[in-house]
């Protein structure tokens, strides 16, 4: 079995829905293919509800009207026949219908939950009423029937083996397989999601459930680069990648996967495979549980973090102090990526900065604290860096003169993170493509 994820400009207009449906059904090996929803829906299904969260109820009539009208643009390219048609048809008529009942609805979190599951919907059953034109064998496997998370958002793979196990069975014979990314069931039951640009850990929870031969993730872009090719003009593609790399690119911020993305293929060992939908004959990037060559293979950053400092007194900065800075940030269920230590202060960072202002008035109780909001993490990426003496030399150069405020060195045989402020971070990541790789 193997998985095929197609993100949101895989699946953007109706010419790429067509070429997904060759790719998927271009070989016999049995698929699953997960798909995002068409590129630019989740962030208008967003507006909407935020729009109905402030009560501005005819401004989110009028988005929902503008997002109907794309999709009756995209069904006429789609699909040609009238049965076709009418199908698509009806599948827009369900959709649009709940996203104009709830306007009707006082707002709340879960409901917005459901408003942000309608992308996902969307996609799949358009791709289906294409395969079903096409004369092709599918079966649809709805993800709110088997993807789960529990009271903690954190996905309950044996359970998802378990649900999803059985609804393969049911369609035993079947090659190909259609199923939502994103979207999943919590512990109350409500439709959920996997938090945005969540179909990569969707794809990848469901080739480690389903035991699968690889994990493609397709995208718009020859896999993973060795630079953010948003920020930096010269980029090239990696063709290999460890877990451990990948695991640590896709956290420290490589926007092709999702930050939690890698665990679940690397904890079953699938192959993960970064492919190009506008390119399908390009290498890509193969990720396995192979080390790879020593050395630097990519730069990937992280925006919007905060540091907190907490200056001690000597006293305090004996035995358990760590401890207790710790706690309070695992109290308010806030994790860390960076750490540096003085002898009387310690620095840590943080993404989610909603639990902070709990978090600072527990700390005051320990020490002297202070914040620089608007950070960013840069993070050098590659087998054994760490151990590459001549590593820090170069990226320490090529930043002569750009203030960084924290460097993590060491934690891992494979990373050297630095945090400098967001508004640095082009510079830096350009720098650091000239001194780490000579582009
Ligand atoms: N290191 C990197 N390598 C490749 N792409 C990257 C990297 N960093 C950021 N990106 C961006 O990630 C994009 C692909 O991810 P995403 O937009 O989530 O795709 P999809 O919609 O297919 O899920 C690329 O178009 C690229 O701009
Ligand atoms: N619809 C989601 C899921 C997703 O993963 O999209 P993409 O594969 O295009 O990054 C989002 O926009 O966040």
């Amino acid at each position: 079995m193997k998985i095929m994820k197609f993100g949101g400009t895989s699946v953007g207009k109706p010419a790429r829905m067509h070429e997904v449906a060759r790719l998927a059904t271009a070989d016999k090996e049995p698929k699953i293919v997960v798909l995002s929803a068409v590129s630019g829906t989740t962030n208008a299904l967003v507006a909407i509800s935020q729009k109905l969260a402030l009560g501005e109820r005819d401004a989110a009539r009028l988005a929902i009207d503008a997002l109907e009208t794309q999709y009756q643009n995209f069904i006429a390219e789609l699909v040609h026949t009238d049965a076709a048609l009418e199908k698509a048809r009806a599948v827009l008529q369900e959709h649009f219908e709940f996203l104009h009942i709830i306007l009707r609805i006082s707002w709340s979190e879960a409901l917005n939950k459901d408003i942000l599951a309608q992308g996902e919907l969307l996609s799949t059953k358009l791709f289906c009423t294409y395969l079903e034109e096409q004369g092709l064998r599918y079966a649809l496997l709805p993800a709110l029937d088997f993807m789960r998370i529990d009271e903690h958002e954190e996905p309950q793979l044996d359970t998802i083996r378990t649900l999803l196990g059985a609804m393969l069975q049911q369609h035993a014979g079947t090659g190909l397989f259609v199923t939502q990314g994103f979207i999943c069931r919590n512990a109350r039951g409500e439709v959920d999601n996997l938090k945005r640009g969540g179909s990569d850990y969707s794809a990848s929870l469901i080739a480690a459930a389903a035991g699968a031969s690889v994990c493609e993730i397709w995208t718009d872009i020859n896999g993973m680069h060795n630079n953010d090719p948003r920020v930096v003009d010269r980029t090239l593609p990696v063709s290999r990648l460890s877990f451990d790399e990948a695991a640590e690119l896709a956290y420290f911020g490589a926007k092709i996967l999702h930050p939690a993305s890698i665990w679940p293929a690397q904890q079953h060992n699938v192959p993960v495979k970064l492919l190009n939908t506008m390119d399908p004959g390009a290498e890509g990037t193969l990720i396995t549980g192979d080390a790879t060559a020593p050395g630097a293979k990519a730069i990937a950053a992280k925006d919007g973090i905060t540091a907190v400092n907490i200056k001690s007194s000597r006293m305090l900065l004996a035995y358990g102090f760590l401890r207790r800075v710790f706690e309070i940030f695992e109290k308010h269920r806030t994790s860390i990526d960076m750490i540096t230590t003085s002898e009387v202060a310690v620095s840590v960072t943080i993404d989610n900065a909603s639990a902070l202002p709990a978090i600072l008035e527990e700390l005051g109780a320990l020490g002297t604290v202070s914040v620089d909001g608007d950070q960013a993490i840069v993070s050098i990426v590659g087998q054994e860096i760490a151990s590459d003496t001549s590593m820090l030399q170069r990226v320490f150069s090529s930043l002569e003169g750009v203030e960084i405020r924290m460097v993590s060195y060491g934690g891992s045989l494979h990373n050297i993170s630095l945090l400098v402020a967001a508004d640095k971070k082009k510079d830096v990541l350009q720098r650091l493509n000239k001194g780490v790789f000579g582009l």
